[in-house]
């Protein structure tokens, strides 16, 4: 195991050298010497593996704006792709579940949550969702009102029994979240926590600092997550089922940003990462 993280540091540092000696500079250096994760995809029977790129809290935000500076994706185009991954996440990690709660947080990642229960219920799910802070924004307005227009029911607290549930879909807080939780979902936080149902995280488990990790103790413990674009350093510290979604990164921005991200299988929105582990943290 210590000879395997030696030769996977070898060539981190191997490859940030060759980068920086080709463009000449400190910043490809420092890009190239962003952790990444080793990992064995499963793809139609047979498995790959390679290094997927940890992405800083900074960085992702940044990607997330390019993406819609330099392509012209607008929000709603990558909230519906980023939902329809985590939805098939969820089918793929819980297949036999019938009933899911999704529990939306206050910004993007919420969003995600509410597209992805419109898909689950179209994939034959029962799906609840609870949205304790609505986002006055025209495009959240409008994800509620498709998901109550499927009979989806919109709640604004957590259920006090959460027996009656299979699985709950943690759209908290994604790569924005800062600090230390604030109610009402510290509470949700912690009703989970205690709750013994099963979770599967949307982008980072909630609660968790971005890049270390739960360092607070007050973080959700799921035991599956979907990354989005490419995970985040907190990756580095889960252990459960890892998937990766939102297969609309264009290749220049891979580029731009030298990101190493696994093939997707045929025509999935997910690629599953197994048996990877990060060296470097
Ligand atoms: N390019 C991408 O990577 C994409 C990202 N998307 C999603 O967008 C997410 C990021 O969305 P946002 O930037 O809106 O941010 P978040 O959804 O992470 O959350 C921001 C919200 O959380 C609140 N918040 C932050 N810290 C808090 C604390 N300590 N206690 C209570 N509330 C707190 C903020 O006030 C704000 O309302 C990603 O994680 C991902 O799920 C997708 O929707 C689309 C594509
Ligand atoms: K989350």
């Amino acid at each position: 195991m210590q000879l395997a993280a030696q030769i996977f540091r070898r060539r981190t540092l191997g490859r940030a050298l060759l980068l920086s000696a080709a463009i000449g500079s400190r910043a490809a250096f420092n890009l190239a010497r962003r952790p990444l994760l080793a990992f064995a995809s499963a793809q139609a029977g047979s498995t790959a593996s390679g290094p997927v790129t940890l992405l800083g809290q900074q960085e992702a935000i940044a990607i997330d704006e390019e993406l819609m500076s330099t392509p012209g994706f607008s929000v709603d185009q990558l909230m519906e792709l980023a939902g329809l991954s985590v939805a098939s996440a969820v089918a793929d990690a819980y297949p036999a579940a019938k009933q899911v709660l999704i529990v939306a947080g206050p910004g993007n990642n919420g969003g995600d949550g509410l597209v992805a229960a419109r898909h689950l219920y179209h994939f034959g799910y029962s799906a609840t969702v609870v949205y304790p802070k609505r986002s006055d924004k025209q495009l959240f307005a409008n994800l509620v009102t498709q998901c109550e227009q499927l009979q989806i029911p919109v709640l604004s607290e957590l259920p006090g029994d959460l027996s009656g549930y299979d699985v709950a879909l943690d759209a908290i807080f994604g790569f924005s979240f800062k600090g230390t939780p604030r109610e009402p979902f510290a509470g949700i936080l912690k009703a989970l926590q205690v709750s013994s149902i099963k979770v599967m995280s949307v982008d980072i488990p909630s609660g968790w600092d971005v890049e270390k990790g739960d360092t607070t103790g007050e973080g959700l413990q799921p035991e599956a997550l979907v990354s989005l674009t490419a995970p985040k350093k907190a990756a580095a510290f889960f252990q459960g089922r890892h998937f990766l979604g939102g297969r609309f990164v264009p290749p220049g921005l891979v580029e731009k940003y030298k990101l190493q991200l696994p093939p997707y299988p045929g025509v999935s929105q997910i690629v599953e990462l197994k048996g990877w582990k990060s060296p470097e943290l």
